[in-house]
């Protein structure tokens, strides 16, 4: 069945006792003691590793509310996407991160080889993203980081979050010898403004994850918020300090600054969890709406964010 193919197998085993082909029984199979829990980690490590990437994928799309962005709301500033366009994409995106990590573990270390490979599936993941979205560009940026990083624990399965995204900055570095030079959003940014984007963020380690997003998703949940509220809270972290592609070319400086000292002030005023960064939340959110800005970068980190959280305590 080619459709079910392309599901998240552990995903599937979790949410519905079927396996990849449809067929039911994992969880409740004869010969199976009766409270075995599904073991993700008896899956093949690149399927489990593409089952944590699209779980990210889909948890950041139903985090909700954020500013500006698709989520369980509607589909803030965007006029071309839904959250089942995002869930569509994400699902389709799942044999292109199996295949990234697969080929890390068949290359086996960090070098030009694993570089070339990672962009010539990164590129059939864009062309499956299409696709799916009818040519929608709905996780671009996030194929680029998830990619790297679903290699970079392939290649090293002990490693720790920061040494992940550490590690993928280095296989960032390398050039990708079959790189388009048709001129995309975030070059046109670049040259305009002089800032870096995805390409620069990744290749530095992911800053903006390690340094911000990640610690905030800790001292939020520390401070006993509810895991949505600490997960809006990372994603107002990354917001407060990246300089976001997709901001800069739908509303300029004026957008990004919008952006930037909106999420500064959220948190500012106690996150997410607490009815005064609520109120403060509310605003951003309407803020942006009116200036068409969208962070989809700092989306994308997020995702990130909650894929290293996870595959970082593996
Ligand atoms: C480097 C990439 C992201 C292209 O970036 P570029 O800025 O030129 O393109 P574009 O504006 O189309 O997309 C940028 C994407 O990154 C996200 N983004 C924007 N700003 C940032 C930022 N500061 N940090 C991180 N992500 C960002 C956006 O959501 C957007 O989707 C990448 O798509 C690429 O080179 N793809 C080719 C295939 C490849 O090498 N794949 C490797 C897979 S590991
Ligand atoms: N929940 C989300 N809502 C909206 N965008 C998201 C979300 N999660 C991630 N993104 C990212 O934001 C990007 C979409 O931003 P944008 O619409 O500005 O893209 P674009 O293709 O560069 O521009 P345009 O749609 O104007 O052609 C996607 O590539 C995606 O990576």
């Amino acid at each position: 069945m080619k459709a079910l193919d392309l599901q998240p197998r552990g995903l599937l085993r979790e949410h519905s006792n079927s396996d990849a082909s449809g067929n039911c029984a994992i969880l409740v199979g004869a010969g199976l003691p009766a409270k075995r829990p599904a073991q993700a980690t008896e899956l093949p490590l690149a399927d489990h590793l593409a089952d944590l990437a699209v779980e990210a994928l889909i948890d950041e799309a139903d985090l909700s509310p954020k500013p500006g962005l698709v989520d369980r709301r509607g589909n803030g500033a965007h006029h071309d996407m839904t959250l089942a366009l995002m869930h569509a994409s994400a699902l389709a995106l799942w044999p292109c991160l199996r295949n990234m990590a697969e080929a890390a573990q068949a290359i086996g270390t960090l070098g030009q080889p694993l570089r070339t490979t990672l962009g010539q599936l990164g590129r059939e993941g864009e062309a499956a993203m299409l696709a799916a979205t009818g040519g929608v560009n709905t996780h671009r940026g996030a194929i680029w980081a998830l990619g790297l990083l679903v290699a970079s624990k392939a290649l090293d399965t002990q490693a720790d979050a920061s040494t992940l995204a550490a590690r993928a900055g280095r296989i960032a570095l390398f050039d990708d010898p079959a790189m388009t030079t048709q001129d995309s959003h975030g070059r046109q940014v670049r040259r305009r403004y002089g800032t870096g984007g995805a390409r620069e963020q990744a290749q530095q380690g992911f800053p903006a994850v390690i340094g911000h997003g990640l610690p905030q998703l800790q001292r939020s949940r520390t401070a006993g918020a509810s895991e949505p509220h600490a997960r809006l809270d990372a994603l107002l972290a990354i917001m407060a300090v990246l300089n976001d592609t997709c901001v800069l070319w739908r509303s300029g400086p004026t957008g990004l600054a919008a952006v930037q000292h909106g999420a500064r002030t959220v948190l500012s005023e106690g996150g997410s969890a607490t009815l005064a960064g609520r109120r403060q939340l509310r605003r951003l959110d309407q803020h942006l709406l009116h200036l068409n800005a969208s962070p989809g970068g700092a989306a994308d980190l997020l995702a990130a964010c909650l894929f290293l959280d996870k595959a970082g305590s593996l």
